[in-house]
């Protein structure tokens, strides 16, 4: 049973992680401390039942689970400081990207049961695609791991080699997929809608096309095939968005991204 939790770093993700364990459907019951050294940025998550504070040692002492959510270059020094202090149980998520299991392990003092966690910022609202590699974890570990993000989302275990890529197509696909909408309002408005209206039509347009591949594991081309009418103006819009580089452009910004993170493994 997962008594405490340890968030050390409460920035973007770290929060986000805190508030939809909080609040998720069936919420996370033990007790959530996040860390951070400018604590009033985070005082707010107290209306949610989180301690909050900057003292990492206090926050890990008697943690199940330890969460790593700095970013990648202040590892080191953030193990340094917390490790003398976890318990034989202590299980370690680390969420930074493109920092490996064995090097985390080894900063930890050769730690086994580590967890590399790759969610994404629609974790605070219950919805994140959430990929997980293990390294030298016990099934009952694994289990674990997997009953803390069910409740806020989707899980997947990948192989570790794979974490680039869900770095990409999960973490920074939901980049990707809010700059489509940005871009579909703006299109919205200038054919007659106000702003706000624009967003909320483009917002819960998206989302519904979501949900007919999540719900009904369609295609989405069949999706597609079902709104083109032959000489229609979806296929028109459709076909000027690929004459202008529609879907190479995201192929191309998806391999930039993940070059990118590979390039940042390499430098380390
Ligand atoms: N944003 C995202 O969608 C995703 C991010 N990631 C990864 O998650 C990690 C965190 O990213 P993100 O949340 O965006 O980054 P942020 O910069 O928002 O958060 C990092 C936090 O760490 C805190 N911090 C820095 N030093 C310390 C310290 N010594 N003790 C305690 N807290 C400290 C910082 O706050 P302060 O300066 O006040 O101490 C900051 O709030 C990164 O490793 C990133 O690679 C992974 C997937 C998705
Ligand atoms: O952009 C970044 O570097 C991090 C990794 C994934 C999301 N944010």
């Amino acid at each position: 049973m997962i008594k405490k939790i340890a968030i050390i770093g409460g920035g973007n993700l770290g929060s986000a992680i805190a508030k939809g364990l909080k609040n998720a459907k069936k919420p996370f019951e033990g007790e959530i401390a996040v860390t951070r050294r400018r604590v009033h940025l985070i005082k707010s998550l107290e209306q949610d039942g989180i301690i909050v504070g900057k003292d990492n040692v206090e926050a890990t002492k008697n943690a199940d689970i330890v969460v790593l959510a700095v970013k990648p270059y202040q590892l080191k020094d953030i193990l340094d400081e917390i490790s003398p202090y976890f318990l034989e149980k202590t299980i370690l998520i680390s969420l930074a990207a493109g920092v490996d299991s064995l090097q985390i392990s080894e900063m930890a003092g050769g730690r086994k049961g580590i967890f590399r966690v790759m969610p994404n910022t629609a974790i605070s609202i219950g919805e994140s695609m959430t990929c997980v590699s293990a390294f030298q974890s016990t099934e009952e570990q694994d289990q674990i791991i997997n009953g803390l993000f069910e409740p806020v989302g989707v899980v997947q275990f990948i192989p570790e080699e794979l974490m680039a890529s869900a770095t990409v197509l999960a973490a920074c696909g939901i980049a990707y997929a809010l700059r489509f909408i940005r871009a579909a309002t703006q299109g919205g408005v200038e054919i007659g809608f106000g702003s706000e209206l624009a967003l909320r039509i483009a917002s819960q347009t998206v989302k519904g096309a979501a949900e007919l591949i999540i719900q009904d594991k369609s295609h989405p081309e069949a999706e597609i095939d079902k709104v083109t009418t032959p000489r229609g103006i979806t296929i028109s819009g459709l076909n000027e968005m690929e004459h202008q580089g529609f879907s190479s452009a995201l192929i191309k910004g998806v391999l930039t991204s993940f070059e990118k993170i590979e390039n940042a493994g390499k430098k380390k």
